[in-house]
């Protein structure tokens, strides 16, 4: 297939559809990887006990094709050669019959998704730690109850009758799209590998499924769980079904590819970039220097390496989970984006902030923004919370202390509550988030890792004041992809590769420093499907903007972090102080 060049129009199009947390989008991208159309809506969540976090798959699906209907209105069909997804990491419970179970004591089986932050199975994962199986050195060290295992295990010892034993299927959300799209249950090694204690060369090992309780998993060659892997982007069965195409608008037949969880789309989509010309130290070396950050609902930091790296407290290492022949460790922040809109919409001052937001058609963080901006006075803008200090794991702490148990804390608190606090503490809990990028990256680099740029996507790289305390407090710069929506872009480049096209690209057309990928060549991985998959990602993520840091507030920003380190000490003195007799 020729690449169109200079003005002549593309002649291909991908869908690409990014499920989050909050709302599902799609996108509509043509081969030059520009957003042609942009659709998002709203997805219902329910918590029916605190840590208990549901979806519904029904209701997933039919926000997917809503989103899907709106960004091909108008195209003609033809055009559109493939349909990638990403997705969160969720658990979907599915009977034989591929009928969704309840995954809560009421029996509603309209909510069967147990949601990636859910935590209602603490128990399960401390005695699934306590086995110190082998196969834990390649999540950290400690898993996740963020996982699927110790989900899988509250389910049968929770829900024997209505759930765990009627079940026929277990999906992660990614690879429940792909299925209900093809009718393919094939699994994505993203999913098995970074979720379900899959390893990419061994396969499953059946000694952690007997040593943790779930034997029965192993049964029919893992058939409830996953026994047929492809890499993502891998091309499914005969592409989408005619009940599929009909749901979601698009024609019989086209390609559909295997998929990724939406941190790892965000990767994909942004780690390959073309950073020539921005000065960036990045440009001279390679790829595993740089740092995508995907930060929505949470914060995903995913660094690769073309060696294993075992990271205490960070996840991985994966082979192959993201960037396909280089291992990937995957930090993260259980709670971000929903930490910030937790602080911001829980203080007296909300419901001002909003009237004026509205007022001056903004939304409530350009509003705090620029009300930082008018406060501040002469001094940077960071410098407003010297006495304000919060410590962001209000949700426990994914990586790296990987401890579930921890508490948020905010230290400096006063008897106003007006806006000036209301923003002040807005961005002190910005900053602490960026102290938690700050002490991952420091735990990846004494593992072995050298990074030096950072690839920020997602929903909150969309405020300049998440990104600018990230580019201060890390001391690193942060690129910034033109495209906005970069996991999308992540969820098309497997549309793209699914359907092939890109197999016959020129090389000399390629926009990427040969050097960034130098390494590929040790790809063990059919040539074809790592061709795809760089020309794909070179293509399609291009440096929008570049952030860098104010080195000369570095030495209040060292002190800042002196004091959130200090934080957490204090909370572990006072668990243990509380524990003692
Ligand atoms: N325009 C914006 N300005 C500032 N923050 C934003 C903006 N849009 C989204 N956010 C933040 O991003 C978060 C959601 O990011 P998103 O990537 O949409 O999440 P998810 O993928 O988890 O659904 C919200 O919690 C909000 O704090
Ligand atoms: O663990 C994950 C990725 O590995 C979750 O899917 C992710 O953290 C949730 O994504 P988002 O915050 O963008 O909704």
């Amino acid at each position: 297939m020729a690449v169109p060049s200079g003005d002549q129009k593309p002649e291909s199009y991908y869908v690409g559809v990014d499920v989050g947390t909050g709302s599902v989008r799609a996108a509509l991208v043509d081969q030059r990887g520009t957003l042609v159309a942009f659709a998002e809506q709203p997805i219902n969540q329910w918590e029916p006990q605190f840590n208990h976090h549901e979806q519904s798959s029904e209701d997933i699906w039919a926000a997917c094709c809503v989103v899907t209907k709106k960004v091909v209105q108008g195209i003609d069909l033809n055009q559109i050669r493939g349909l990638g997804f990403d997705a969160t990491c969720s658990l979907v419970v599915l009977d034989k019959q591929f009928r969704p179970l309840p995954v809560n004591h009421e029996g509603n089986s309209h909510q069967n998704i147990i949601m990636w932050l859910d935590h209602r199975a603490v128990s399960q994962v401390h005695r699934i730690n306590e086995t110190k199986h082998s196969i834990l050195q390649y999540v950290g060290g400690v898993m996740s109850v963020e996982m699927q295992a110790p989900k899988l295990l509250w389910l049968k010892e929770n829900l024997r009758e209505t759930c765990w034993d009627k079940a026929g299927h277990f999906f992660d959300l990614p690879d429940f799209l792909s299925w209900k799209a093809t009718g393919v249950t094939a699994r994505s090694l993203c999913s098995l590998v970074c979720k379900w204690t899959y390893l990419a060369e061994e396969g499953w090992d059946d000694s952690f499924w007997k040593m943790v309780g779930l034997e029965d998993l192993i049964a029919d060659n893992y058939s409830k769980i996953g026994n047929q892997v492809l890499p993502p982007g891998a091309s499914l069965g005969n592409g989408l079904t005619p009940e599929a195409a009909k749901d979601l608008g698009l024609p019989a037949g086209i390609a559909v590819a295997a998929s990724l969880i939406d941190a790892h789309a965000g990767g994909l989509g942004v780690i390959g970039a073309d950073v020539r010309g921005y000065g960036l130290a990045c440009e001279e070396q390679p790829v595993t220097s740089r740092l995508a950050v995907i930060c929505g609902t949470s914060s995903c930091h995913m660094g690769i390496s073309k060696d294993p790296i075992f990271v205490p407290g960070i996840w991985g290492p994966y082979f192959s989970a993201m960037v396909p022949g280089f291992w990937l460790n995957e930090g993260g922040q259980s709670v971000t984006g929903k930490l910030i809109d937790h602080m911001v919409q829980g203080h007296a001052a909300f419901p001002e902030l909003q009237a004026k937001a509205t007022a001056r058609c903004q939304s409530v963080y350009a509003y705090l923004n620029s009300h930082l901006d008018l406060i501040k006075k002469a001094q940077p803008v960071g410098f407003l919370t010297v006495d304000l200090h919060v410590w962001p794991d209000f949700h426990g702490n994914r990586s790296p202390l990987a401890d579930l148990t921890l508490k948020g804390m905010v230290t400096g608190l006063k008897l106003s509550q007006d806006l000036d606090d209301l923003a002040i503490l807005y961005l002190a809990t910005i900053q602490a988030i960026a102290f938690g990028t700050r002490l991952i990256i420091e735990a990846m680099e004494a593992a072995g890792h050298s990074i030096s740029t950072l690839f920020l996507c997602g929903g909150l790289s969309k405020n300049p004041l998440f990104v600018k305390m990230h580019a201060d407090i890390t001391g690193m710069p942060v690129v910034l992809s033109q495209e906005v929506e970069s996991v999308l872009v992540g969820a098309a480049i497997l549309g793209a590769c699914a359907s092939g096209d890109f197999s016959s690209v020129q090389l000399s057309s390629m926009n990427i420093s040969n050097n960034c990928w130098s390494s590929i060549m040790l790809w063990p991985l059919p040539a074809e499907y790592w061709g795809w998959k760089r020309e794909a990602m070179a293509r399609m993520s291009k440096v929008g903007k570049v952030v860098f840091p104010r080195h000369e507030d570095k030495r209040y920003y060292d002190k800042k972090y002196q004091v959130f380190l200090k934080l957490v000490e204090h909370q572990k003195e006072y668990a243990a102080i509380m524990k003692g007799d």
